[in-house]
């Protein structure tokens, strides 16, 4: 049986009658472990340890922080394998999959360390003489930080990297669900020598935690990614204390498939991408919009490639797609896909849960799916999919913007001009033309609309964490000398 518990002050966190809440295996539905949730006490020993660990870390050099950095990155891939498996069997994942999200999450770090040493400020060319004008930059502050489950590693990494670049203190909230993962990216930090009280890690009841924390004046920086509804709540805490945000939060993105394109070969490269994580993912291909054309040949390759992912155990080698990372999201699914086919969708392939135990769900395709329909308003954070057909290339941008929403938005096209058209008129923080890799360590990771602000990843994530300050300096004068 595996545990979790908090790290706070140097040490893992005890104390007398904490709360246990278990841990499930997403492939079996059965307890593989207990997370330790943290008291009102370990909470405050957090934030004062945050703030001891922030007068420290703001004094290293950007080339020391990097060193260590890099340090945790080869800690990290060195231990992949065993930290994928963990991932696998508490999210559910591939363990392929999980492997590449250790990789990805090692090159954001090390990408990072690299930025951490490069936070230039500037020097201004002053109107008077006698006169020196600086821009500092510095860092922020302490920084609480809260992860969903879909990405354990990968999206504690983003917002750790970000933070110990710039020379903030951290106190990472992980997800509860997935808190073996995000332990072991913490230690990768704590094994490679980071001083004690830069990184703190708690597990607690969600609210408690995030009120706390967001409420504490120690506190000057929130990052979460999560669904927008709790984004907004904690955005309203992080309104009374003034604090920055950065919010990673729900997506819908759009995907316009034009005419010019050979339906086959596009329909399998978004099958690939929607179902990834079981098409849990904020920037999953998720809306379809495919000109009538082409649309009947993409409807049916897109089903036939859908319908033959190996769908299982991630820990076994032929699975393609693993189940869902928790029972809420089977439960989602199967609403989901009853409200599509009362809302008017033709449902072509999947729609009704695996037999047997685990939150498994199969690809599930529907077409002919009204811009009315709930599935084409609410993030289905799932392997179901919409396709609906268009006729011009204006309806379609319309329909891809006509959502609250702006995460990431793809086209696929061969003509260069519906290409740059797509890239100016999607709204969306990252858009993708003819694939679906919406990021690299070096591109800024964010949202626009209320998909939120800030940017993780790119010189952008760095800027995330730093303050400028600007400094006029006056040599001394004569009026000034003894
Ligand atoms: N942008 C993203 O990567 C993610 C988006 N979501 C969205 O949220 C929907 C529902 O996901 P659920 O986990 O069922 O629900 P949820 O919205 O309650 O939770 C989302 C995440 O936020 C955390 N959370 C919830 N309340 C919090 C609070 N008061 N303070 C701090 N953290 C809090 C949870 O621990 C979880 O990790 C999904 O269908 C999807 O639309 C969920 C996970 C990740
Ligand atoms: O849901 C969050 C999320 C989305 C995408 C990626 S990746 O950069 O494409 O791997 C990571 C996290």
């Amino acid at each position: 049986m595996h545990h979790a518990r908090s790290h706070v002050a140097g040490r893992w966190y005890e104390s007398a009658g904490l709360t246990r809440q278990p841990i499930f295996s997403p492939a079996t539905g059965q307890s593989i472990g207990e997370v330790e949730l943290i008291d009102a006490a370990g909470l405050d020993a957090a934030l004062a340890s945050a703030a001891e660990g922030f007068e420290v870390w703001r004094r290293k050099t950007g080339y020391e922080r990097a060193a260590l950095m890099r340090e945790a990155v080869a800690i990290l891939r060195s231990r992949k394998g065993d930290i994928a498996r963990l991932m696998t069997l508490e999210q559910g994942k591939p363990l392929a999959d999980a492997a590449g999200e250790i990789a990805t999450s090692a090159d954001n770090i090390e990408w990072m360390a690299e930025e951490a040493t490069r936070a230039y400020g500037r020097l201004l060319v002053p109107r008077t003489t006698g006169i020196a004008q600086t821009v500092r930059r510095e860092p922020i502050g302490p920084v609480a930080a809260f992860c969903p489950w879909n990405f354990p590693a990968l999206t504690p990494a983003r917002k750790i990297a970000g933070a110990l670049a710039a020379g903030c203190s951290l106190i990472l909230k992980p997800s509860e669900e997935t808190p073996l993962t995000a332990a072991e990216v913490v230690r990768a930090f704590l094994d490679a020598g980071l001083p004690p009280h830069v990184l703190n890690l708690v597990y607690g009841a969600p609210r408690q935690v995030s009120e706390h924390l967001i409420g504490a004046e120690a506190i000057r920086k929130i990052s979460f990614t999560g669904s927008t509804a709790v984004g907004k709540q904690l955005l309203g805490l992080a309104a009374q204390g003034v604090k920055r945000a950065t919010m990673e939060l729900g997506g819908h993105a759009p995907v316009i498939v034009f005419d010019d394109v050979d339906p086959v070969q596009a329909a399998r490269q978004a099958v690939a991408a929607k179902f990834r994580n079981a098409g849990q993912v904020c920037t999953s291909p998720t809306r379809f919009y495919v000109q009538r054309g082409i649309y009947a040949r993409f409807v049916d390759a897109f089903a036939e490639a859908a319908s033959t992912l190996r769908v299982g155990d991630g820990l076994s080698p032929d699975t393609q797609m693993g189940p869902l990372a928790n029972e809420r999201r089977l439960e989602a699914m199967v609403s989901l896909t009853a409200a599509t086919r009362a809302d008017g969708g033709r449902l072509v392939c999947g729609g009704t849960p695996l037999e047997g135990a685990g939150y498994f769900f199969p690809p599930t395709v529907f077409a002919d799916v009204p811009d009315s329909a709930r599935i084409m308003n609410e993030e289905p954070f799932g392997p179901i999919v919409p396709i609906a057909p268009f006729d011009q290339v204006d309806e379609a941008i319309r329909r891809a913007n006509r959502l609250p929403y702006g995460l990431a938005a793809y086209a696929m096209t061969r003509s260069l001009s519906r290409a740059s058209l797509a890239s100016e008129a999607l709204e969306a923080g990252m858009v993708c033309i003819n694939h679906f890799t919406v990021s690299t360590p070096s591109s800024p990771f964010g949202g626009v609309k209320e998909s939120g602000y800030g940017s993780e990843g790119g010189v952008e994530g760095l800027d995330a964490y730093l303050v400028t300050k600007s400094v006029t300096q006056r040599s001394t004068g004569a009026d000034l000398e003894a």
